[in-house]
This record gives C-alpha cells, sequence and structure tokens, in this order.
C-alpha cells in the first residue's frame, strides 16, 4: 500500500526536530548553520539537502505538532493490535528527551510526547471500555554500558517520583534478554506492572526516569548515558478475539564524541558504551536503509548490541516506527548534525511488516468456529433438512451476520450517546456551580473584600455552591415530576368534571358517565386531589420564591460590576503582556551584548559576559514566571466567558421554567 508521497505506508516515517539555539550556545557565539526550505520538508546544511516525512522547527512546522502528526497515528495503530515505536535519535543535547518529555512527572504540561500519548490511550480506553476489556501494563528499561536493567524493578528502584534529589543507586543485576521460538525478543523477569490510570502510568515513567542513569557532560548538565525504553502493552478483549500489541517511546543516549564532551574517567567509559550501541544502530539502519545491500539479501547486524537485539522489530520488524531525528542549529555542532542527518535519511528507506497481533488461539478459536458453521450448514443441505437450497441459507447467515453488525454499531451509538449525555450533565452542574462561585465573589468584592481573601475562600465555597447546585437540581427535578402526576390527575379530574357539563353528552361520554363511580368515591377523589393541589401550591410558592431570588441574583450578575471584573482580567493580562515585551527587549538586547562580548577579547570582557549571563539568566527566569502568571490570568478569563454563558442559560432556563408554570397555573 502506498501512501500519498509515494511511500509505502510500512516505511520507517523519519521526522527532523530543529531546537531553537540555547544560552549556552549563544554565549559561544554561536550562529545557525541549518535552514528549512519553506513549505517543504526539507533541510539545507552546507551543501546538503535532504528531504524528510516532517521537518519541525527553525520555522519549518512548529515542534507542538510532533504528536498530531507523528505519534498520534501510532496510537490509532496500537488500539488497531499493531506493534509501534517512537525512537528520539541525536547528538548529546540536541533536545531528545524533551521532545520525547520522558522527564515528565505526571504534572502540568510539558511539551513531549510522552504526556499526549498517556493522555490520548486513557481517553480512548475510556470511550471503548463498555464494548472492549482492556489490559494495560508498561515497562521501563535502560541499557546503560552494554547491560539491560529494570528501572521499575521495586528491589533495585533508587528513589520514588515524589522525590526531589536524585537517588542513590543500589547493586542493580541485568536482565537477559531471550528470543522466544517464533524470533520475539523478550526481556526475561523484567517489571510489567498492570495500569489503570494515566495517573498511575506517569508515576511510573516518573520513578524509572528518576532512575535512569544521567551524568553532567561539557555539552548538557543534565546528559541522559543510557538508552531508555519506555514500552506499553496493550491487550484488548472483544469476546474471543484478543488483540496484543506494544507502543515502544524509545529515548536514546547522546551520540558524542569525548574530545567534544571533555569526557574523562566514567563519562569516558559510558561514552565508549553508547557509542558502540549507537554504532551497531548506525550499521542496522545502513544494512535496512541501504537499497542495494537489501537486494542482495545482505546480513543485518542486530546481534551487535543490546540496543539492536531490542529495537529489531521496530528496524525492519513487525512495527510501525517513527523516528525523530533531533539536531541543534549551532554551527559548532555541524559535523555532528550532518552525522544525525545522514542517519535520519537512510533511515527513510527501511521497510517493516507490521501485522495486527491477534492472539493465536483465539484467531484459531474463531476460524475453527466459523469452518463448525460452514460445515452445520453443508449437512443441512445435504440431509435435505434445510429450509432451501444451500445458496438461500448462505444469503441468511449474510444477512443475519449484518443485521448484527448494524446492531452492534446501534448499541455502541446508544453508549456512545449515554457516556457523553452524562459528562454533558456533570459540565452543566460544574457551569452553574461556577456560574454561582462568580457571583459569590463578586458580591464578595462589593462588600468591599479585597481578591486574596476571596481566592483563600473559594475551595470551601466551591463545595457549598456544589451543594447548593445540586439541591436546586434536585428540587427542580421534584417540581417536574409533580408536574407531570398533577397533569394526570388533573386529566383525571376534568374527566369527572366533564360528566358533571351542562353541555349535552355524546353518547360516548355518556357511555363514559354511567361507568362513574358512586358520589362517595367522587368526594374522596376530590379531597385527595385538593390535598394533592394544595401541596403542590406551597410548592409553587416556594420554587416562586427561589425562582425570584435567582432572577435577582442574575440581575445582581447581570449589572456593570462583571463588566469590571472582567476588565479587571483583561487589564492585568495588557499589563503582563506589556512587561513581558519589555524584559523580552532586554533579553534580546543582553544577547546581542553578549554576541558582540564574545567576539571582543578585552581583559574585563569576561567579567561583563559574566555579569551578562547572570542577567540573562534572571530575566529569562522572570519571563517563564510571567508566562505561568498570564496562563493563570488567561483560564481565569475563559472561566469567567464560561460562567457568563452558563449564567445565560440558566436565565434561559428560568424563564422556560416560569412560562411552563405560567401554562401550568392556567389549566
Ligand atoms: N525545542 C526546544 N526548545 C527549547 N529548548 C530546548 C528544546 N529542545 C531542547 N532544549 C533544551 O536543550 C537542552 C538539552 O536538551 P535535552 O536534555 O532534551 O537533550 P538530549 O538530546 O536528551 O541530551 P542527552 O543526549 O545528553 O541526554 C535542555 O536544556 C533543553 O531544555
Amino acid at each position: 500500500m502506498e501512501n500519498s508521497d509515494g511511500r509505502s505506508a510500512d516505511c520507517v516515517r523519519v521526522a527532523v526536530n530543529i531546537r531553537p539555539l540555547i544560552t549556552s550556545e549563544l554565549l559561544l557565539g554561536c550562529t545557525d548553520c541549518i535552514s528549512v526550505v519553506p513549505g517543504e520538508p526539507q533541510v539545507q546544511i552546507g551543501t546538503h539537502t535532504f528531504t524528510y516525512d516532517y521537518v519541525y522547527g527553525s520555522t519549518g512546522l512548529s515542534s507542538s505538532m510532533i504528536y498530531d502528526d507523528c505519534v498520534a497515528p501510532l496510537v490509532d495503530a496500537l488500539f488497531n493490535g499493531y506493534n509501534a515505536t517512537v525512537l528520539a535519535y541525536g547528538q548529546t543535547g540536541s533536545g531528545k528527551t524533551y521532545t520525547m518529555g520522558t522527564n515528565y512527572n505526571g504534572e502540568g504540561t510539558s511539551g513531549g510526547v510522552i504526556p499526549r500519548v498517556l493522555e490520548s490511550i486513557f481517553e480512548r480506553v475510556k470511550e471503548t471500555k463498555d464494548s472492549m476489556e482492556f489490559l494495560i501494563r508498561v515497562s521501563f528499561i535502560e541499557i546503560f554500558k552494554e547491560e539491560v536493567f529494570d528501572l521499575l524493578d521495586p528491589n533495585t528502584s533508587r528513589g520514588d517520583a515524589t522525590s526531589a534529589t536524585k537517588p542513590v543507586v543500589l547493586g542493580r543485576v541485568p536482565i537477559q534478554i531471550r528470543e522466544s521460538v517464533n524470533g520475539g525478543i523478550t526481556l526475561s523477569g523484567v517489571t510489567e506492572p498492570e495500569v489503570k490510570t494515566k495517573e498511575e502510568m506517569a508515576s511510573y515513567l516518573s520513578s524509572g526516569s528518576l532512575s535512569r542513569a544521567t551524568g553532567s557532560t561539557n555539552m548538557n548538565s543534565q546528559s541522559s548515558r543510557s538508552h531508555a525504553i519506555f514500552t506499553i502493552t496493550m491487550e484488548q478483549k472483544n469476546g474471543d478475539d484478543i488483540l496484543c500489541a506494544k507502543l515502544h517511546l524509545v529515548d536514546l543516549a547522546g551520540s558524542e564524541r569525548a574530545k567534544r564532551t571533555r569526557a574523562g574517567g566514567m563519562r569516558l567509559k559510558e561514552g565508549i558504551h553508547i557509542n558502540k550501541g549507537l554504532l551497531a544502530l548506525g550499521n542496522v539502519i545502513s544494512a535496512l536503509g541501504d537499497e542495494k545491500k537489501r537486494k542482495e539479501g545482505g546480513h543485518v547486524p542486530y546481534r551487535d548490541s543490546k540496543l539492536t537485539r531490542l529495537l529489531q522489530d521496530s528496524l525492519g520488524g513487525n512495527s510501525k516506527t517513527v523516528m525523530i531525528a533531533c539536531v541543534s542549529p549551532a554551527d559548532n555542532n555541524i559535523e555532528e548534525t550532518l552525522n544525525t542527518l545522514k542517519y535520519a535519511n537512510r533511515a527513510r528507506n527501511i521497510q517493516n511488516k507490521a501485522i495486527i497481533n491477534r492472539d493465536p488461539a483465539a484467531a484459531q478459536t474463531q476460524e475453527m468456529r466459523n469452518q463448525i458453521e460452514q460445515l452445520q450448514a453443508e449437512l443441512l443441505f445435504y440431509r435435505g433438512e434445510g429450509v432451501g437450497p444451500f445458496e438461500e441459507l448462505q444469503i441468511l447467515k449474510h444477512k443475519t451476520s449484518l443485521l448484527e453488525a448494524s446492531n452492534a454499531e446501534l448499541q455502541q451509538e446508544l453508549k456512545r450517546r449515554r457516556v457523553s449525555c452524562e459528562s454533558l450533565q456533570k459540565r452543566a452542574l460544574e457551569a452553574q456551580v461556577e456560574r454561582d462561585q462568580l457571583i459569590m465573589k463578586i458580591e464578595a468584592i462589593q462588600n468591599g473584600k479585597s481578591l486574596d481573601k476571596i481566592d483563600s475562600n473559594s475551595n470551601q465555597d466551591y463545595n457549598l455552591v456544589k451543594a447548593y447546585v445540586s439541591k436546586i437540581q434536585y428540587l427542580e427535578g421534584e417540581l417536574r415530576r409533580l408536574k407531570t402526576s398533577n397533569t394526570t390527575n388533573s386529566r383525571h379530574f376534568g374527566n369527572c368534571v366533564d360528566s358533571e357539563d351542562d353541555e349535552p353528552l355524546s353518547s360516548d361520554s355518556h357511555a363514559k358517565a354511567m361507568d362513574l363511580p358512586d358520589e362517595s368515591e367522587d368526594d374522596e377523589k376530590e379531597l385527595e386531589h385538593s390535598s394533592l393541589q394544595e401541596q403542590m401550591d406551597k410548592e409553587l410558592k416556594e420554587l416562586d420564591k427561589k425562582l425570584e431570588q435567582k432572577e435577582a441574583e442574575m440581575k445582581l450578575y447581570n449589572n456593570s460590576d462583571a463588566s469590571i471584573l472582567r476588565h479587571h482580567y483583561e487589564r492585568k493580562l495588557l499589563e503582563m503582556e506589556q512587561e513581558k515585551k519589555i524584559l523580552q527587549q532586554e533579553i534580546e538586547q543582553l544577547k546581542y551584548n553578549l554576541a558582540n562580548i564574545s567576539s571582543n577579547s578585552d581583559d574585563g570582557a569576561e567579567k561583563i559576559k559574566q555579569d551578562y549571563l547572570q542577567k540573562l539568566n534572571a530575566l529569562e527566569m522572570q519571563v517563564a514566571e510571567l508566562k505561568r502568571k498570564q496562563e493563570d490570568q488567561a483560564m481565569l478569563l475563559k472561566q469567567k466567558q464560561r460562567s457568563d454563558e452558563a449564567a445565560k442559560r440558566l436565565y434561559d432556563e428560568i424563564q422556560r421554567i416560569k412560562a411552563q408554570k405560567v401554562q401550568w397555573s392556567c389549566r
């Protein structure tokens, strides 16, 4: 099968992610050595031009699109029973960990792909869990100095996700790679806990990442010294059909040259092992990506390293694979960047053969069941016990299966609608709570309370308002119920009254009148009805009071104070934006000064450079803090808009209830 770009759907997809120049590179006076051809997935470096499936960063596509373009299709594939791999490759400090989000700790939003994978998997599980059983497990391993270690092994775990400091290394026992009879690669005894929520999965990722070997090199203060593979295994059971597939998320250690990283001692030894694994990976990519070698059926050296053995299925095997080549644009990295781009270019030629991983026993059972059905039909036909010719039987069977399929689809649709209905109800409740909370805030402001004090009380208020709104919803429900029962009673009572009307009775109504109970029964019914009426009048009055109260609140809310609050938020946002702009201008100015100092060899230049560097750092932190505050303000503003909408809906609802009530009272 071919894609619109003419490449086979099973080819390894390759994306290049160019990170921006980082402060340390700017301090060295580095400039961009790589450019992206506008509108094309093409990069130019020196005299070379390379084409990929996607190019992000440095004015190519925005790197925030990596997940949607490259990774979301792999999550789809996982749910369809295909193995999938995302592989981040590149020199040390080129942004692999940043791109993958391997250090995600479950809090906030990291730009990396892993948090989005977690989010998306559990959203889809939630959507389909009524018709499907899921079993999700995770494993997290690292290859450190050519040994495979289990990062989730509770016996050797070096800390938990909440620990702020890096835990101490305990003696770890490497795990063995095994090859199963059908050639599949397994890790004997690897810890594979079952996970049921996104948070649980994130906590395993986070505790494993803490245990991962990192160290400081000259090129990256937090350099990953090992190759890490986080694997999500998903088993889906639908009746007898079982699909079992794996998604590998691979964050490789950076390729590096000892001279550049100024590594010595332990770091040097680590580097040698890292490079050995990456060299083997390069050879595998060359063997698979070189058309000539592939046609000649040349040997693929998977066995040369643990890394290549573990990635055997991902490169040239049963997997849908995306490789994200991460590069730095700095001209002092040009040699490594060129190398990465060359490998990435070659990797585009790798052909995989992904197949749906159906449980063999379940697949066989299904096949046998079909066979039995077929044979039974044939038997009926030959015995002459069939209702008609064999073909007719086949048509009927086909029709039945079509009807069954459509039935299943309809049931699915029904379930989906139910779920969405529930979630809409929940959202309506939340919106009402928010609205009421805002009204309370406005009141508090009017009463002269400070914003800080209001915020500190808001949690307490939230629960109160929630309880209050649920109560109102309950009462509204009760009222509806009573209205219905009253309508029924009124009809019945109306019938009785009709029979006493002066108007002549039709023969039909006359017949009905004959069926009427005797007078004492009538009295009883009337009494019962009037007591019911009385009770309902009481409830109605109460509801009237509530409606009035709500309307008064709405009026209060709709008056100019609400717009004061909105203006307050908008003004704050604007102020922050201006402050951010000023800070960014200062940063630009500092960077410019720094660039000038870098080319200046004055004696005092180094001191000024250090001062600038410190100031730059402080300013960058200030900008980050401002950004966070700005996001908070924007969220508040959004919340406010949502509450306005909810208030409007509520107001409409009140009007509707009132209209209904008037109608009802007139009956
Ligand atoms: N797209 C980006 N935007 C801004 N900063 C980035 C980006 N990518 C990476 N960085 C920064 O570059 C530095 C190195 O990134 P990272 O640690 O992800 O590199 P790495 O390739 O994983 O390195 P190593 O192989 O040594 O572990 C970090 O400070 C990170 O914050």
